[in-house]
């Protein structure tokens, strides 16, 4: 009897060990995925805390919102359901209660929770204020700058904030008169004007060069990149969860994108040593900066740690305050009463634009109300990037947490929770009034104001305060002054609360009509126009 040939024996048992190795290919995931959730949603020392069951197994319905900026809404959805602590992934929690604003951020006691380091920016030599974890190199950070944004730093600032809004003021009259001679409205989308005004001003004022934007009515090619950072600092986040993603992400981002935030860095280094080399005697942020230099030294810090806190700088501090002023136009447009008060405010005050000076509009009631409620309903940091817990965990509003979760505040939601505000989604300025706070038949009186940090708190609170309040201040008195404003035709209305968010808010178009103050309407301006 012939013995059976080789390849007759192996060859079934090669296809059963390659089925094998398939079986076990597939499966071996499928079973660490399934021990990963039940893991999560039964044994994990957060596996108590309210939340949906597709959120706490894996974090994968939460990089699906921040992908899709949906984010801020979808969390305010789960607070809604679940109350004020959420868990909105197996190991980060989401709070709008107000404790959570003390426990996180610690204002002025124990050090803070340290910011989660998934979201640095990846691929810089250093990391600007806004991103650092260390909080020793965070405070020295921000004790170079520091100086630049203090009150008496902002008072020699002023002629270079009221020379950017002047130009803006004519920008929007050239517009508002040529297209139909002034007299009905023109409907105008304010979202680019804010923006160029902010970041021409936070060029002239970080770098003693303007982006001249208002200039020459476009976004200047480096704001259109800085513009899309926080949308792709989403992404990039994202892929963070998942290392092996991110890795493989690396590969896969086109080398033109990398050449561009290269060429972008490399621009802000060379606008930082231009400015720092310019003798002059201006008042801007960096002639504080390099006091603060000739005075104490860098204290270890390097040029690149100053680079990269500039080129944060630009995007916080317009971005910001661009996005605030578009809010409140567009409920101030679609609330004819709450405007014709704050336009009564101003007008009646003032009789020129140069009278309006930051000392005198410090103290327009309506307006700084009007500030404070638009910073309600429309927060341009409408939620605050995760902190961590300790290594050894931490407790916030009660809760143990174990060491790095995650954790968060909505300040979106927390402005617009019915428990902290009557009559919540109403523009209401009325609220922020003197007497909302002392007169106990006012239905405001209970309103917990306190409860609300658009700015934030602590160690880390917004070092632009000041400046952001002056810039909406200075704007939106002016444009008050100068123009009747009028909401855009139905289909044009925006509704804040359908905008996307990634980090910060997305603005599409915010239409407003604009028609020339009576009495504005000048001889000269009709000739000019009709020429
Ligand atoms: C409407 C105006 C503004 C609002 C509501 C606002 C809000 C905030 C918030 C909530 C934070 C905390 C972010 C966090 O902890 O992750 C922050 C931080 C910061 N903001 Fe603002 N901001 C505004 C305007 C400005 C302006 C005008 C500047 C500067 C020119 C600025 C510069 C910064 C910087 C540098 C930080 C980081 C501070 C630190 O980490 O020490 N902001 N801002």
């Amino acid at each position: 009897m012939s013995s059976p040939t080789p390849s007759t024996t192996l060859a079934p048992m090669a296809g059963v060990e390659s089925s094998w190795f398939i079986m076990w290919t597939f499966s071996f995931p499928m079973i660490w995925l399934v021990l990963t959730i039940i893991y999560n949603l039964y044994f994990h020392p957060l596996a108590g805390v309210p939340g949906p069951r597709s959120w706490g197994a894996l974090r994968l319905r939460y990089v699906w919102a921040l992908v899709s900026g949906t984010i801020v809404h979808d969390f305010e959805k789960l607070h809604h359901r679940y109350g004020p602590v959420v868990r909105v992934a197996p190991s980060e929690l989401s709070f709008t209660t107000p404790d959570a604003w003390t426990d996180i951020l610690q204002p002025g006691r124990t050090p803070p929770l340290p910011k989660d380091g998934r979201w640095s920016i990846p691929g810089l030599k250093a990391q600007g204020i806004v991103n650092i974890v260390d909080l020793d190199l965070h405070g020295r950070v921000r004790r170079l700058i520091a100086p630049a944004f203090t009150t008496s730093a902002l008072r020699g600032q002023e002629p270079i904030l009221q020379q950017y809004i002047t130009l803006l003021m004519d920008r929007l009259r050239d517009l508002v008169t040529t297209e139909n001679n002034g007299t009905d409205g023109v409907e105008i989308d304010v979202v680019p004007w804010f923006n160029f005004v902010t970041f021409d001003m936070l060029g002239d004022l970080a770098f003693g060069e303007s982006f001249d934007c208002l200039h020459t009515s476009r976004y200047h090619s480096w704001i259109e990149l800085l513009t899309n950072t926080p949308k792709a600092g989403a992404f990039a986040a994202a892929a963070l969860f998942y290392p092996l993603f991110a890795s493989a992400l690396k590969y896969l981002i086109p080398a033109s994108l990398k050449n561009k935030v290269l060429d972008h860095v490399r621009v802000v280094s060379e606008k930082v040593e231009r400015r720092l080399n310019l003798e002059s005697t201006r008042s801007d942020i960096m002639s504080h900066v390099i006091k603060q230099i000739e005075s104490d030294g860098l204290e270890g810090l390097t040029m690149d740690h100053v680079n990269a806190t500039f080129m944060v700088l630009t995007i916080a501090g317009s971005e910001t305050v661009a996005t605030t002023l578009c809010g409140i136009v567009n409920y101030l447009a679609q609330n004819p009463s709450k405007l014709s008060i704050l336009t009564h405010e101003i007008r009646s005050h003032f009789s020129n634009p140069h009278e309006m000076t930051l000392e005198r509009l410090k103290g327009m009631l309506y307006l700084n109300a009007v500030i404070d409620e638009g910073l309600r309903l429309c927060p341009p940091v409408p939620w605050l990037p995760p902190r961590v817990a300790a290594n050894g965990g931490s407790v916030v509003c009660g809760i143990p947490l174990p060491g790095r979760t995650a954790v968060s505040i909505l300040t979106y939601a927390m402005g617009r929770d019915p428990n902290n505000f009557h009559d919540h989604l109403s523009f209401v300025p009325e609220r922020y009034l003197p007497e909302a706070k002392t007169d106990p038949q006012s239905p405001f009186f209970n309103d917990r104001r306190h409860s609300y940090h658009p700015f934030s708190l602590g160690p880390r609170i917004c070092i632009g305060l000041h400046l952001g309040m002056a810039q909406m201040r200075l704007i939106l008195a002016r444009l008050v002054w100068e123009f009747d404003l009028k909401p855009p035709t139905e289909h044009r209305k925006t509704q804040w609360e359908k905008l996307r968010t990634f980090i910060l808010v997305e603005k599409n178009e915010i239409f407003v009509n604009f028609k020339l103050k009576e009495g504005l309407w000048t001889t000269e301006m009709k000739s000019s126009a009709s020429s």
